[in-house]
């Protein structure tokens, strides 16, 4: 708690024209202004297809972010998110970066799709590569920039076995679990497909995605003791052999409107029941994901990114939670 307060008087006084990893925002600020202080810490609003998402760059400063403080930024006005992206320095040789992702809950997340995207942008936009690697605790995501300006994450191979989605108990065929919910007055959702994209994710197969409340149903499925870290919930509905629609309940930030793991798990779980081929279009409602499972069992997730603004998050944002 103390250790917090302690980094940020630290970090506080430095000028901004003397931080190498500063973004290209605050380097043009600082050139017009030689003597400015830093006075908060610089934060990124960004989306990819509409999943609200806050990068924090850290690499260049010995703040951490603790749930509490994830959770104080996302009230910070201008700075709401679904997933908070923080950077620190990479750890592993040959990375540019390691992530920590937060849900707007605080919970910490293995893998954002629609985040890599976001930090990914803003890292190519720091020099000549065109090509970087980031850090999860999902493993190495390798991205790359496409010619019409999209980006291209190597989400890595999915895994199928019960123990790793995780659930509490054995299935031997994770294309179907016996699972369903749902009360007399609406349709019974049944026998998701499950997969783990380095974070948990159960599939619901439906002839119209908008025939059900998902909000509703959501915090019920996100919560169901089958799953012990809790699920991303998605509902899912073929419309071609290479178009999917879908609607995800995010574990830790509800109703989004996007989530690319999900958009992964969608897919490889199609590709798997025999819905689909393996490379597939994924309509969500803020927009539209190219997934392609490859041969050789990586996911490749393409889509647009967005800066939206940038801001800076006030010193009190961690000193409150370093004494809460
Ligand atoms: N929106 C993300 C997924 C974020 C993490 C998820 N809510 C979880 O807790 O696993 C994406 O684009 O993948």
């Amino acid at each position: 708690m103390k250790r917090l307060f302690r980094q940020h008087l630290r970090f506080a006084p430095k000028i901004r024209h003397e931080c190498s990893n500063v973004q290209p925002f605050f380097r043009q600020r600082a050139q017009s202004n030689e003597r400015q202080v830093v006075t908060g810490i610089p934060f990124a609003k960004m989306n990819g297809i509409g999943n609200e998402i806050v990068v924090l760059d850290l690499r260049d400063s010995d703040l951490k972010v603790s749930p509490e403080a994830a959770r104080a930024i996302a009230a910070t006005p201008g700075a709401h998110f679904d997933q908070l992206m923080v950077l620190y320095p990479a750890r592993t040789p040959g990375s540019d970066a390691a992530m920590t992702i937060f849900n707007i809950d605080g919970s910490e997340s293995e893998a954002c799709g629609n985040g890599t995207r976001c930090v990914a942008m803003r890292l190519f936009e720091e020099g000549a590569k065109d090509r970087l690697v980031l850090e999860t605790r999902a493993g190495l995501l390798p991205v790359r920039k496409t010619d019409d300006g999209q980006f291209t994450v190597g989400m890595g191979k999915p895994k199928f076995g019960w123990q790793d989605i995780p659930l509490a108990e054995p299935f031997h065929d994770t294309r179907y679990i016996e699972l369903q919910i749902g009360p007399i007055d609406a349709p019974i959702l049944h026998s998701p497909s499950v997969a783990n994209i380095g974070n948990p994710h159960a599939i619901f197969w439906v002839d119209d995605v908008e025939a059900y409340d998902l909000a509703r149903f959501g915090p019920l499925l996100e919560n169901h003791p089958i799953f012990p870290e809790r699920a991303n919930i998605s509902l899912a509905q073929v419309l071609s052999p290479d178009h999917i629609r879908v609607k995800v309940w995010e574990r830790g930030a509800g109703l989004t409107k996007a989530c690319g793991s999900a958009a992964c798990a969608v897919a490889v779980s199609a590709a798997r029941t025999k819905r689909t081929g393996r490379k597939v279009l994924v309509s969500l409602p803020g927009g539209d994901l190219f997934i392609e499972w490859r041969d050789d069992d990586q996911i490749l997730m393409t889509g647009p990114a967005e800066l939206e603004h940038i801001g800076e998050l006030p010193a009190e944002t961690f000193e409150d939670t370093a004494a809460a």
